[in-house]
């Protein structure tokens, strides 16, 4: 990997793709489809894009049973425990409904409410994640979401991976329909005879998933346009440049377009690592993606003080951060932008991606400035709640309609005279 010494001005080679008009016009033409055709129109895509011919687009009970035949009790256990993690943690995310009473009699709230339906796209091929499962629907049922659905394209024998599978019925998820891309999102914003529509859509996706989320914002709610996976390790010269090289690798496997930065003071250390990878990736079975990534997206940046390397980190905002100094608790107060902090030698990321607890669908392209990760908040809506006394609204009617007057609403002020009125 290319080391290059910088000051305080850095920048992550990010790729957001935006897709082509061409894209976006056969996205559309896939929406109007599915609009006026419901299911028929599903099994047509899913034929020519997936190469498989559907019955049914539910997942049956015997899917879910052959599923946990190919996979090991072992790992099915692990998962259990992987979800039970994520649930603590989420609980205390949770927001309850509040309410206040002033002396005057009136009473000011918030209502928190959860979400009707959400639907959850779990994107096919070697990007279908057992993890994301967990990772999406825990913070929806803690939120208290009824119905929870999953849409996923199949593979060649028509069905959905056994992990995938197993981690939906291990939370209890029943409405599971073999179906992707452009056509799954039309189908969960605007319904067909099998799916009822929803009201949020989560989950990442290929282009066509991403622009097909664009456009049926406004008619539902969506998560987030999600990118590419980043890495960035903050590390001095106390760091151990196998464990960095290996964490660096972890986030590179993921996508030829991942980033994986390492920011360092530590000339040392940066040459170490830089050997550690080249001599760790010779033997990775997804060295392919994790060279094209590191090639493309990676960097070593080597400061001239820690204090520099801090200013790096926030400038780049990473999606993961890891902090392997001799005292990474000490400069948690610095960083002002990250997805999610691994602070210390043992707090690799992957046990965030798997089993910390904490989500690990979190903000990418430096929206990490502005946005969080996913989390219990995602999944309900607030409500304000007033009640007004008389004697509140006695003493305050004169001001308000003074302030519907400033701005020209009439019936406004008149609205609140009329209780007043001899
Ligand atoms: N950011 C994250 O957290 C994260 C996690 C996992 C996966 N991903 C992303 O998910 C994506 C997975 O992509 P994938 O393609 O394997 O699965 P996918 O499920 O996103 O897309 C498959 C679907 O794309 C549609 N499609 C394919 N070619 C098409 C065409 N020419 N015209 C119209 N529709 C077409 C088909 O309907 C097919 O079912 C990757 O881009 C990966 O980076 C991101
Ligand atoms: N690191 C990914 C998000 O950036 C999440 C993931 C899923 N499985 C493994 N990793
Ligand atoms: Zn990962």
């Amino acid at each position: 990997m290319k080391i290059e010494r910088v000051a305080n001005t850095v920048s992550l080679k990010r790729s957001l793709e935006t897709g082509t008009e061409e894209q976006r016009q056969q996205v559309l033409a896939i929406i109007d489809d599915v609009k006026r055709n419901g299911d028929q129109a599903l099994k047509e895509y899913t034929k020519r894009f997936d190469g498989v011919s559907l019955d049914s687009l539910q997942v049956s009970e015997a899917e879910i049973a052959q599923a946990y035949e190919k996979i090991d009790d072992e790992i099915v256990q692990v998962i259990r425990e992987a979800a039970d993690n994520i649930r603590d943690y989420h609980e205390r995310q949770k927001r309850e409904s509040w309410m206040t009473m002033k002396e005057d009699g009136t009473i000011l709230g918030q209502k928190v409410t959860p979400l009707d339906a959400v639907g959850l796209y779990v994107p096919g091929g070697t990007a279908a994640y057992p993890s994301s499962v967990l990772m999406n629907v825990i913070p929806a049922q803690v939120a208290g979401v009824k119905r929870i659905v999953i849409v996923s394209p199949p593979n060649e024998q028509g069905t959905l991976p056994a992990g995938v599978l197993v981690a939906a019925n291990e939370l209890g998820v029943k409405e599971i329909y073999k179906v992707g891309g452009a056509q799954a999102i039309a189908a969960l914003a605007y319904g067909t005879e099998t799916i009822q529509p929803v009201d949020k859509i989560f989950g990442p996706g290929n282009i066509y998933v991403a622009l097909a989320k664009r456009e049926v914002f406004g008619q539902v709610a969506i998560d987030m346009i999600a990118g590419p996976s980043e890495i960035v390790v903050l590390a001095d010269e106390t760091a151990k440049a196998n464990e960095v090289a290996a964490d660096l690798l972890s986030q590179a496997e993921h996508d030829e377009r991942a980033s994986s930065i390492l920011v360092t003071p530590s000339m040392k250390l940066a040459l170490e690592v830089a050997r550690e990878i080249e001599r760790q990736l010779e033997v990775l079975p997804r060295k392919e993606i994790a060279k094209a990534s590191l090639e493309q997206y990676g960097a070593i940046y080597v400061t001239d003080t820690l204090e520099e390397a801090i200013d790096a980190v926030n400038e780049l905002a990473p999606e993961h951060l890891e902090i392997m100094t001799a005292e990474p608790m000490n400069l948690i107060g610095q960083i002002r932008h990250a997805g999610a902090i691994f602070l210390g030698r043992f707090s690799s990321e992957p046990v965030g991606d798997y089993f910390a607890g904490t989500n690990h669908v979190l903000p990418t392209n430096g929206t990490a400035r502005f946005s969080s990760g996913l989390s219990v908040d995602e999944f309900v809506k607030k409500s304000s709640v007033i009640l007004y006394s008389e004697q509140a609204l006695k003493e305050n009617y004169q001001k308000i309609a003074a302030l519907a007057r400033l701005e020209g609403l009439e019936a406004h002020a008149r609205a609140v005279e009329e209780r007043f009125k001899k």
